[in-house]
């Protein structure tokens, strides 16, 4: 299930992977009060990728992507991007952010703010070819104050499109968009990576991993819990779970089922075929309060990953004897 390994010997830097974080680790706070944010991640992303990274609120996702930009340095670990140095990537060029705030002067308009960023690059795109790229063309001539949420991010593409960069990397790029906001941003990148730019973004919905990405990486608690294609991820996103009060012998064996950790004292067993489960258990004396349920995706790669280890077969309920 593991999509790419992160362990490969690195490569010259013309070929080097686009990122390449290895046992990244950033906490923040002391004590008690310590926050992993990141906490051990390793992700390897060929040139050419476009990778969504999926998780929750607080999952790492913004600090592993500030790491991947330079702001940040890892506590353990290390983080290059395209064979260099993150700061030595983005000081060259070589990486365009597109993240959720700041860095906007209201009282410029859209196609001042990029002629003056372009400045500061050494060989930018024209200034109208970033604007007609990003789809901020038909708004050029507003003032930043007076754009909406969508369009000052479509702005901020255009200012990370100007190096043509060969990797873009987007913070939750569409967060506050209207679906058709949304659409025409995607599609404006959709063009990019066509290009052959390397696209990694963060997002909180598998349905935009979906639209855009061939391969998603799942954050939970700074940790990555799942590596996979996109499609996969999405399949396993529909897995369900069946859970139940169990008062019969252990352990619990069911045909056909794998286990998931307990919960609310509670069995939990996961499978391809949960009716079949379902069925089995219900012909027993023992299973008791049975439930079939949606399995959230962490847990869904838990119970189906085949190269991870696995807990035991059958959990015994919290508090059981
Ligand atoms: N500068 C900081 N100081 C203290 N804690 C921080 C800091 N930055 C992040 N954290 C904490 O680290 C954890 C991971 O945060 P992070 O912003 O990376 O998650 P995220 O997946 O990007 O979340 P979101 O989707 O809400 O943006 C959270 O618990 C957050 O509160």
């Amino acid at each position: 299930m593991s999509y790419s390994p992160a362990t490969r010997p690195t490569a010259s830097p013309a070929e080097a992977p686009a990122v390449e974080v290895a046992g990244a680790r950033k906490g923040f706070g002391r004590g008690g009060q310590r926050v992993r944010a990141v906490d051990g991640v390793d992700l390897r992303v060929g040139r050419g990728e476009v990778v969504a990274l999926l998780g929750p609120n607080g999952a790492g996702k913004t600090t592993l992507l500030d790491m991947v930009l330079g702001f940040t340095d890892p506590d353990e670990g290390t983080v290059r991007t395209l064979g260099a140095a993150p700061r030595q990537s983005v000081r060259a060029g070589r990486i365009g952010a597109v993240l959720q705030t700041g860095g906007l002067l209201d009282d410029l308009s859209v196609r001042e703010t990029v002629a003056m960023v372009a400045t500061l690059h050494r060989d930018p795109l024209p200034v109208d070819e970033a604007l007609e790229r990003a789809g901020a063309a038909g708004f050029a001539r507003r003032k930043v104050s007076r754009c909406s949420g969508g369009q000052q991010q479509r702005l901020r593409f255009a200012l990370a499109l100007l190096p043509e960069p060969d990797l873009l990397v987007l913070d939750e790029p569409t967060a506050g968009m209207d679906v058709r906001a949304r659409r025409e941003f995607w599609a404006a990148m959709h063009a990019e990576a066509e290009r052959g730019r390397t696209v990694v973004f963060a997002t909180h919905y598998l349905d935009e991993a979906e639209e855009f990405a061939v391969r998603t990486v799942v954050l939970k608690d700074g940790r990555v819990v799942a590596d996979a294609a996109t499609a996969e991820v999405r399949a396993l996103a529909g897995t369900r779970v069946v859970s139940f009060r169990w008062t019969g012998p252990r352990p619990v064996v069911v045909p056909g089922a794998s286990p998931l950790d307990p919960a609310g004292g509670r069995v939990r067993l996961t499978g391809p075929d949960t009716d079949a489960i379902a069925r089995h258990l219900l012909a027993t004396p023992h299973a008791r309060e049975l439930e079939i349920a949606h399995a959230g995706l962490e847990e869904a790669f838990l119970g189906l990953t085949a190269d991870r280890p696995h807990p035991p077969t059958s959990r015994p309920e919290q508090g059981a004897p």
